[in-house]
């Protein structure tokens, strides 16, 4: 552990399971800074289909690869203390939320120079560690040397439930079926990638929170960074 006792602390697991409400929470909790790595993935979606990369689905990546360098992703704090998303100077954290930007977002991450330019950007910010950062490959790729590593999962009934009462919630438009096919397709391509494929680290701890509520997923977390700290 490092002269400030700050670790990293890294979230993995399928989509929509309650890694950035969990992430957050404790980044809270313990002061660390809280990254979302998919809403840079999303930023990135959001900036093909406001450039025009995108055609019947399919991505150029050609044009993609040039642009990469016009594309300038940060978090920024809110009024609130919440992290924001910025593309290019523009708060985006809503926009890249829409099913548009879901349902393009995994094959936009499965491009091996998007991954290279997200993992530098990610492991910079953790350069000073004090970090909790969510997404799909933090535990494999990104920091190999977290010193907590957790990888989440719930079913995907469970999982397309919980979306789309958020969705309904916020006022967007979505059906039970539509979320479910976006979760499970989602999952499919994060897993079958080439670059950097969802899978569990080795040295991950494995969390079901099916039926677990928010503020026993909270709990549990936090003991297992206490037992982290502690070795
Ligand atoms: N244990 C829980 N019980 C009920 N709802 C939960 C639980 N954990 C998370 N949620 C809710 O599930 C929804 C999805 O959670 P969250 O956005 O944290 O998932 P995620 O894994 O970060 O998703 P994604 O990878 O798609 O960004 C949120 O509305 C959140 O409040
Ligand atoms: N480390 C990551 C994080 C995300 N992705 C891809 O982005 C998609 C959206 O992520 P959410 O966390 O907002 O659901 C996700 O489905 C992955 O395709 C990634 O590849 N690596």
């Amino acid at each position: 552990m490092n002269a400030n006792n700050n670790i990293v602390i890294a979230i993995d697991g399928f989509s929509s399971c309650g890694k950035s409400t969990m992430a957050k929470e404790l980044a809270k909790k313990l002061g660390y800074i809280y990254i979302d790595s998919g809403a840079m993935y999303r930023a990135v979606t959001l900036f093909c289909i406001q450039n025009g990369l995108v055609t019947n689905g399919v991505i150029d990546e050609d044009r993609l690869k040039d642009e990469m360098r016009n594309i300038k992703i940060e978090f920024r704090i809110n009024s609130e203390g919440r992290p924001e998303t910025y593309l290019n100077d523009k708060n985006v954290e809503q926009e890249i939320r829409s099913m548009q930007v879901s349902n393009l977002v995994s094959p936009v991450s499965a491009i091996g120079f998007v991954r290279e330019a997200m993992t530098r950007l990610q492991q910079d910010m953790g350069r000073r560690k004090g970090i909790v950062m969510d997404g799909r490959d933090i535990g494999t790729t990104v920091f190999p040397n977290a010193e907590l590593k957790i990888f989440v999962t719930a079913s995907s009934d469970t999982r397309a439930k919980r979306r789309l009462e958020e969705m309904l919630r916020k006022g967007q438009t979505a059906t039970y079926d539509e979320v479910l096919k976006n979760v499970e397709e989602r999952d499919y391509i994060d897993q079958h990638r080439t670059v950097s494929p969802l899978r569990k680290a080795d040295d991950a701890i494995l969390l079901d929170n099916s039926h677990m509520t928010l503020e026993q997923q909270d709990q549990w977390l936090y003991n297992e960074y206490l037992k982290a700290v502690k070795k």
